[in-house]
């Protein structure tokens, strides 16, 4: 059960007591996937079988995401700090999204999944690019879901980028200082086409956004979770998106 259960908030014998209300689903929901290596060390397995478990995670919450109609469900699978990791690992991770993909494309095709990617996409291994290049066109036509996976993503390094952009847009007289707005920031982001996560996620009991959508989550509802990304479930979904449905949304107003 999560650890920031709203106390006010009747004792529900099981999830299913709450009826969610279909108008105020969050349409964007983003996920800090954590917990795999902890998943894996309390059951004396390597970290790699934390991630295989995980991996069987988002293809439930995928399924989920769609059954309540979410909109946008972005997952946080690589950022650009887990290059520090073992060799090893990092090979194995790379090695998911092919792995992912190869069992489960067809499904995301049949539920009109339409995959996406944010991060620096280039810096990945060829055979990781191949695969999910080849899954975003095959389900590019599908306007179902959009399954958005962060690889190789970082927030800084993603804001870094777009204040560049937009000195040499103000260096090349696009436009002027004064012009620079936030509207001029959200274009340059990989998120540009998409509106902010209404609701951020965050398994394993961390409570840190660890330079993930920092500009993009500034007005989300973040909930956390002590439970373990591999151990993540419906009920847990339907848990947060209840809890954000009780919680007044004033985006800095009163
Ligand atoms: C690198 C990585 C790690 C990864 N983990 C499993 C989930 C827990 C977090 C880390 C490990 N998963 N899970 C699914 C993907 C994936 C990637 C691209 C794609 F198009 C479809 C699925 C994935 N990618």
């Amino acid at each position: 059960m999560s650890k920031f259960k709203l106390p006010f908030l009747r004792k529900a014998t099981t999830l299913n007591d709450y009826e969610l209300s279909k108008e105020n689903i969050p349409e964007h929901i983003a996920i800090i996937m954590d917990g795999n290596g902890r998943w894996a060390k309390k059951r004396g397995l390597p970290r790699f079988a934390g991630h295989r478990e995980g991996m069987d995670t988002v293809k439930k919450i995928v399924k989920v995401a769609n059954k309540y109609d979410v909109k946008i469900l972005t997952l946080y699978a690589f950022s650009t700090e887990n290059w520090k990791r073992p060799k090893k690992e990092i090979d194995y991770l790379m090695k998911l999204p092919m792995e992912f993909l190869h069992t489960y494309l067809p499904e995301l095709i049949e539920e009109n999944v339409r995959l996406e990617t944010i991060g620096e996409f280039e810096a990945l291994p060829p055979h990781t690019k191949q695969a999910v290049q080849d899954a975003i066109e095959k389900t590019s036509r599908n306007d179902g879901l959009i399954l958005n996976i962060a690889l190789n993503y970082g927030s800084r390094y993603e804001m870094t980028q777009a204040i560049q952009a937009i000195c040499k847009d103000v260096e090349s007289k696009k436009y002027t200082i004064d012009e620079i707005d936030e509207s001029a920031l959200n274009q340059h982001l990989y998120t540009h086409h998409l509106k902010d996560p209404d609701l951020l996620i965050r398994t394993s009991g961390e409570l840190r956004l660890s330079n993930f959508l920092l500009w993009q989550a500034a007005y989300s509802e973040l909930w956390f979770t002590e439970e373990l990304w591999p151990d993540f479930n419906e009920d847990l979904f339907v848990e947060a998106i209840r809890d954000y449905q009780q919680r007044k949304r004033r985006f800095g107003g009163i």
